[in-house]
């Protein structure tokens, strides 16, 4: 039997994040700077000769057939027009529903590995497309590289940022992307900005418009920002509810985690420019 394909998932941070208007079907138009941290899932991929597509393990409270994994699977099948078959293996290592991207970098590892795996050559520009069906964070998932992220996520600018060492802090409560997009008050009219200024002025003077509204309606999440924000810049990734302090030395890093000491589930990453993923498939992203 052949070697399976064993591909990172890494996860994202939204260094910054504008929300400058909403379009007419109700979705939000972001302004964001998306970098990957060298953490995140795993999946391995083989194929079958029986065209059937089966995926492990089961997550908890997601139907195998809803898992973005699955429905990438399905939608690059279709798109191939052959029934080619695949058993995955997911191993999760990312909190669902976190800001941190999870189910959206699976997707686009799904996406982009079996593409290798079933030999079907198409462009990662497809493959982003197909992506965006699936999620708004796909498509930077599926493109490797941080980036200028505008319109829902989707329009994207490679960018270089620094490359700190962060601590991801999980405050332990369930933020639900819906009820933050639709909370009235939630700021929806920054003025946009040019990526050259957003880049200029530095992470320092980075914020995420979706804060205010996630810290009245989730008050751990304000808690974890307040604390860490005592200790180190901190924002909130996405609509939350994960939190992530910014530190210059992996030794900082070690630092704050002995410090939180298990008052919440937190990991350290490094940030990435490139993605895992290409790394792996040796891309030229
Ligand atoms: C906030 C980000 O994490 C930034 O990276 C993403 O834009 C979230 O994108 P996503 O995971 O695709 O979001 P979903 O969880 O599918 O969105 C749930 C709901 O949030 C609202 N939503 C989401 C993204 C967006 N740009 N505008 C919105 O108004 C929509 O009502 C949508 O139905
Ligand atoms: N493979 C998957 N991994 C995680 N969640 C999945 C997966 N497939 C489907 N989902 C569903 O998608 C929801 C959002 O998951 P995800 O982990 O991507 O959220 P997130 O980190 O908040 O992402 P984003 O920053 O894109 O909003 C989950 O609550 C779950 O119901």
């Amino acid at each position: 039997m052949k070697e399976p394909l064993v591909l990172p998932a890494p996860a994202k941070l939204n260094r910054m994040l504008h929300i400058i208007g909403r379009r007419p079907d109700g979705y939000h138009e972001l302004q964001t700077l998306f970098q990957f941290l060298d953490h995140g899932d795993t999946l391995r991929l083989s194929s079958r000769s029986d065209g059937e597509l089966r995926l492990t393990p089961e997550l908890p409270g997601v139907a195998a057939e809803e898992n973005l994994v699955l429905r990438a699977a399905r939608a690059l099948q279709q798109e191939s027009g052959r029934r080619l078959g695949a058993d995955i293996h997911l191993e999760k290592r990312l909190p669902m529903g976190g800001g941190l991207g999870g189910g959206s970098s699976d997707a686009a590892t799904a996406l982009v590995g079996l593409n290798r795996l079933w030999a079907l050559g198409l462009p990662l520009e497809r493959l982003a497309e197909l992506g965006l069906a699936l999620g708004a964070d796909v498509p930077v998932f599926v493109r490797g590289h941080a980036a200028w992220g505008e319109g829902v996520g989707e329009r994207l600018t490679p960018v270089e940022l620094d490359t700190p060492w962060f601590v991801v802090v999980h405050p332990g409560v369930a933020v639900s992307t819906p009820a933050v997009f639709g909370a009235a008050e939630l700021t929806r009219h920054t003025p946009p900005i040019t990526m050259a200024r957003a880049l200029q002025g530095g992470a320092s003077s980075w914020r995420n418009d979706c804060e205010a509204t996630v810290r009245r309606l989730y008050p751990p999440v304000a808690e974890a920002i307040d604390w860490l924000s005592e200790r180190a810049p901190s924002l909130l990734t996405g609509t939350g509810a994960c939190v992530f302090s910014r530190l210059p030395r992996e030794v900082d890093a070690d630092r704050l985690l002995a410090e939180i000491d298990g008052r919440w589930p937190a990991f350290k990453a490094r940030g990435l420019n490139r993605s895992p993923l290409h790394e792996v498939l040796g891309f030229n992203s």
